[in-house]
């Protein structure tokens, strides 16, 4: 009998890979976010990434930066977090202490609504706005909530 295969990537690695994979599906330029919600026992409820809303053609969408708000992209798009809790079509119930994989930590609108969600723990690979406003805020929402947060590395092969 062949011993069983013990090579095998760990929950944290598989999760973050389907992350990475709803980020490529992102338009915008600069920044590619993907988000993959996992429950309580290790099964995915619901993947999402960065972009327009629906109805809002993305060929067209300015994805710019701009002083009128009119053309901004970040008046516009909708955060990876948010698309994965609305691309959920179960009853949030199911989402009560689940693990949230981002490729970047939460902006502060999405840590209050990861929150308000009902999920437990969020697991971020990139944090490159560690330290801004917005940042600090968003952790400061997790620690007051009790939200753990920690960062996962993969491996390079993964990341690519
Ligand atoms: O938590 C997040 N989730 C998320 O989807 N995003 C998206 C929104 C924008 O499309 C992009 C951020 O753009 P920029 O890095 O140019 O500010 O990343 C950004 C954050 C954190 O800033
Ligand atoms: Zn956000």
């Amino acid at each position: 009998m062949p011993g069983k295969r013990s090579d095998v990537i760990s929950w944290d690695e598989f999760f973050m890979r389907v992350a990475i994979a709803a980020s490529l599906r992102s338009k915008d330029p600069k920044t590619q976010v993907g988000a993959c919600i996992a429950d309580t026992n290790d099964r995915i409820l619901s993947v999402g990434y960065n972009g327009t809303p629906s109805g809002l053609d993305d060929d067209e969408f300015p994805w710019g930066t701009s002083e009128d708000p009119l053309f901004d992209k970040h008046n516009y798009v909708i955060h990876a977090e948010a698309n994965a809790i609305l691309n959920y079509r179960g009853s949030l119930k199911d989402m009560q202490g689940a693990k949230v994989y981002v490729t970047l930590f939460p902006c502060q609108e999405c840590a209050k609504t990861l929150v308000q969600a009902g999920v437990g723990e969020v697991i971020y690979l990139d944090d490159k706005y560690d330290g801004t406003e917005g940042n600090r805020v968003s952790k400061s929402v997790f620690d007051r909530c009790g939200i753990t947060y920690r960062q996962v590395r993969l491996p390079e092969d993964a990341l690519v």
